[in-house]
């Protein structure tokens, strides 16, 4: 917990702390959280509500995240809305990805009736380092306008026993995200399965940082998740004799993701039917033939309008990524695989939202179905799922009953 110093006037003030930015530029505020030392690269998110699930999302993992809502902690913390999970356990854990946390003002009081103690407290005693009192708009506007950058925050020993040029040669020394491969920190190391109440189908779901609430859907709609670790083979997911394979969304850079690239091209040459999530739709891109590409400062918020190309509706997604894939001339394209195609872009800025095999057998989307603080457009993407395996099924004849 930040802690406080005494004043010479008598009050009490909390600890200095300081946002170090790669352009050199140094934000001044106080303690938030834990106090220390934290690199990673800044972001920032638009979402004005969820910050819970985004502080748990693993596709935060490395990230200090700048939330744009001006005052953060209202609704304080509880035990069931976190997007991660600890190894042996098939529920969620409030376990925070993200490497730091930036906001303007910290809410006095935490009020909810599902609050159980307040964001500063667990952010204290999960260690992670935050800052609070900055000007987050003029932040912001340098990631806008810079595209996101590599950070630090600093404070206590870590901001006293150091000069700002130290601090500077610290944040610029950090690895960048492009290039970076995180699929192995963030992944669960042996499978588990999430099972409905009552099983219709089944899916491998290849953990590259799943979302809690993504095998949760699924299950809801009858469907049995196995969830199999980042380094599964084909042999792996044959095992289990899936109705369809799922790719879960994921921190680092898709470029990087050859292993998983590969093990796509296996499943679609199988035949089997794959749906994937943000770095999901980055993979199955990767394996239809497409490249992938750092964007200046990415789409992070729970209000990106995403257009579908085929009826020209449009969705209001939660999103959270930094790399997209690159636009084929046309939007449509021979991949090794039959014919593919661009489905959905952005409707701010027509970066590529969705992919798909022309026959329907494959498709993924850029943002999230399963967005846990919404909102909801996107959850028939999972019913979607479920028609398209249980179509093949018909077709094969293998007898499970459909939805
Ligand atoms: N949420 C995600 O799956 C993110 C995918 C990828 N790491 C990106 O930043 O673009």
């Amino acid at each position: 917990m930040s802690s406080l110093t005494q004043a010479p006037g008598g009050g009490l003030i909390p600890d200095p702390a300081v946002l170090v930015l790669e352009d050199g530029s140094i934000h001044r505020g106080f303690t938030y959280g834990a106090q220390g030392e934290t690199l990673g690269e800044a972001v920032f998110t638009t979402g004005m509500s969820g910050y819970q699930e985004t502080l748990t999302d693993p596709s935060y993992c490395r990230q200090i995240v700048v939330a744009t809502a001006p005052q953060i902690g209202n609704t304080g913390w509880n035990s069931e809305d976190g997007e991660s999970r600890v190894d042996g356990a098939t529920d969620s854990s409030g376990k925070v990805w993200v490497s730091g946390f930036v906001i303007r003002d910290s809410s006095r009081r935490a009020s909810n009736w599902r609050s159980e103690r307040t964001l500063e407290s667990e952010l204290a005693e999960q260690g992670i380092v935050g800052i609070s009192s900055v000007d987050t708009r003029a932040i912001v506007r340098r990631l806008r306008d810079h595209g996101s950058m590599k950070a630090g925050i600093f404070s206590g020993e870590a901001l006293t026993g150091n000069d700002t040029e130290a601090l500077l040669e610290k944040v610029r020394g950090q690895e960048s995200m492009a290039g970076a491969n995180l699929s192995a920190e963030v992944s669960t190391t042996s499978a588990y399965v999430v099972a409905p109440k009552e099983s219709k189908l089944r899916v491998a779901a290849l953990d590259l940082g799943i979302k809690s609430n993504t095998p949760r859907m699924l299950a809801q709609r009858g469907i049995e998740v196995h969830v199999l670790p980042h380094d599964a083979t084909l042999d792996d997911i044959k095992a289990i004799n899936p109705d369809g394979v799922f790719l879960s969304n994921g921190p680092g850079d898709p470029a990087t993701a050859d292993a998983a690239v590969e093990l796509t091209a296996k499943v679609l040459g199988e035949k089997i039917p794959f749906f994937g999530i943000c770095f999901g739709n980055q993979i199955l891109g990767r394996a239809l033939g497409l490249d992938t590409y750092k964007m200046q400062f990415g789409h992070r918020g729970i209000n990106v309008p995403v257009k579908e190309l085929a009826t020209g509706k449009v969705a209001i997604t939660s999103q959270n990524h930094g790399f997209a894939l690159k636009s084929p001339e046309g939007g449509e394209w021979d991949s090794p695989f039959g014919k593919a195609k661009v489905t959905h872009v952005c409707a701010n800025d027509d970066v590529v939202e969705g992919v798909a095999l022309a026959d329907g057998s494959a498709f993924s989307v850029q943002y999230h179905p399963e967005a846990a603080a919404g909102p909801h457009d996107a959850s028939d993407l999972f019913d979607k799922f479920f028609d398209l395996m249980s179509g093949r099924k018909g077709a094969t004849g293998t007898g499970k009953a459909a939805q």
